[in-house]
């Protein structure tokens, strides 16, 4: 026998279907003003923002001290309300969105922290739990959803410590335990391993990175550093003065930069100093027997061995790596090489063709004896 209908069944859904390929986070035209701290009119953090955040994606936002990247993630979770603009999370435009109304979507957004912000008089345990006690789950619910939790961030062993007993990298994973609690499809990230050493930055940011796959959720993270960008994000926008002045897929941000600003923030990672035995000697005249240095910069498209081999073999030239700084991104070789090879006529013509003809951009930065 058929199982009753009930009577909501026959009730047509008219609300539009939500579209998958929506961002799940759309600011658009968004501005937000602070008045100034001297009572003396007004600042303004952000202007005219338009950025999407697509579902399942890291995005991260780099900017300098004061670019208006934490106002930008704490209008994510209502910390802060826009002055002009609209704001809109899963299609639901939350711009207008009252306190009450941003309780409970804030159950829907994980955020961690810079100082991981964890309560020090509580264990490892009940950090993670607080949220969910909030909530008011159940006793048996809590238990068994922080003990999963903990094993995901590997802190299974730590349950009954207390944040003063753990290492900075110990203390962000219980943050991120904690913002997984009230199963989040947002996790909000402040700058999150701006406080930890390299090595332990690498493990966390590996960490989200799971956290995004295995879970799905989105991640929007803020960093002044740029090799938290390419390490994990799917795509990056640069902020200046409240405003957005690039944005793209990491790859080509980060290996074409459009903008000064992201030229700079690049080269951090991909520029290459002239050696300091080679500063005093470096000349801008050549004089006869004397070697060219070269800037060679590699923007993802050619691998660095060939292009060095293809010099010395095809061409007969001896080519000198003085100094160099090679990144990867997506597998693609991305930097700098400084080389010097003979000033002498045919051979410095040959190699600068030949790096021309490859599409590496090559710079003579000057002559050494
Ligand atoms: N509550 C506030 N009152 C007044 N001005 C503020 C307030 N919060 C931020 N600002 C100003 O807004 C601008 C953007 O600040 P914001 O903190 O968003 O930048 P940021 O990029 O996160 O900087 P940092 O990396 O130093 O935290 C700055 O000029 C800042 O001084």
């Amino acid at each position: 026998m058929n199982a009753p209908v009930k009577p909501d069944a026959f009730r047509v859904d008219t609300s539009p279907a939500p579209d998958p390929a929506a961002p799940i986070i759309r600011f658009a035209q968004i501005g937000k003003t602070y008045p100034s701290r001297d009572g003396q009119g007004a600042v303004a953090a952000l202007s005219g923002i338009d950025l999407d955040v697509p579902k399942g994606a890291i995005v991260g936002v780099i900017g300098r001290s004061g670019a208006g990247k934490s106002t930008l993630i704490r209008l994510v979770n209502g910390l802060e309300r826009a002055t002009s603009g609209r704001l809109l999370i899963e299609g639901e435009d939350v711009t207008g969105l009252t306190e009450a109304g941003w309780r409970s979507r804030r159950r829907a957004t994980g955020m961690i922290f810079q100082h991981f912000n964890l309560l020090s008089s509580r264990t490892v345990f009940d950090n993670v739990a607080l949220p969910l006690e909030i909530a008011g789950t159940p006793k048996a619910e809590i238990e068994d959803k922080v003990a999963r939790l903990l094993d995901l961030v590997g802190l299974a062993d730590k349950r009954g410590r207390y944040p003063a007993e753990l290492s900075g990298g110990q203390k962000q994973r219980v943050g991120i335990a904690r913002a997984l609690a009230t199963d989040p499809k947002v996790l909000l990230c402040d700058e999150a391993t701006s406080a930890l050493d390299p090595e332990t930055t690498r493990s966390i940011l590996a960490l989200l990175r799971q956290v995004n796959r295995d879970l799905g959720i989105t991640i929007l993270l803020i960093t002044h550093e740029i090799p938290v960008i390419k390490e994990i994000c799917d795509r990056v926008a640069v902020i200046e003065d409240g405003r957005i002045v690039e944005e793209g897929d990491v790859f080509t941000v980060l290996t074409r930069p459009q903008h000064p600003t992201t030229a700079r923030f690049v080269e951090a990672v991909t520029g290459v100093e002239l050696p300091a035995y080679l500063e005093g000697r470096i000349r801008k005249e050549a004089r006869p027997g004397d070697q060219t240095v070269l800037r060679i910069t590699f923007t993802g498209e050619n691998a660095t061995a060939p292009v060095i081999s293809r010099l010395s073999s095809t061409i007969g030239v001896d080519v000198n790596i003085l100094a160099g700084r090679i990144d990867a991104i997506a597998g693609k070789p991305f930097g700098s090489l400084l080389v010097s090879v003979p000033t002498r006529e045919p051979e410095l013509a040959a190699v600068l063709g030949a790096l021309n003809g490859l599409e590496l951009k090559a710079e003579v930065i000057g002559h050494v004896s």
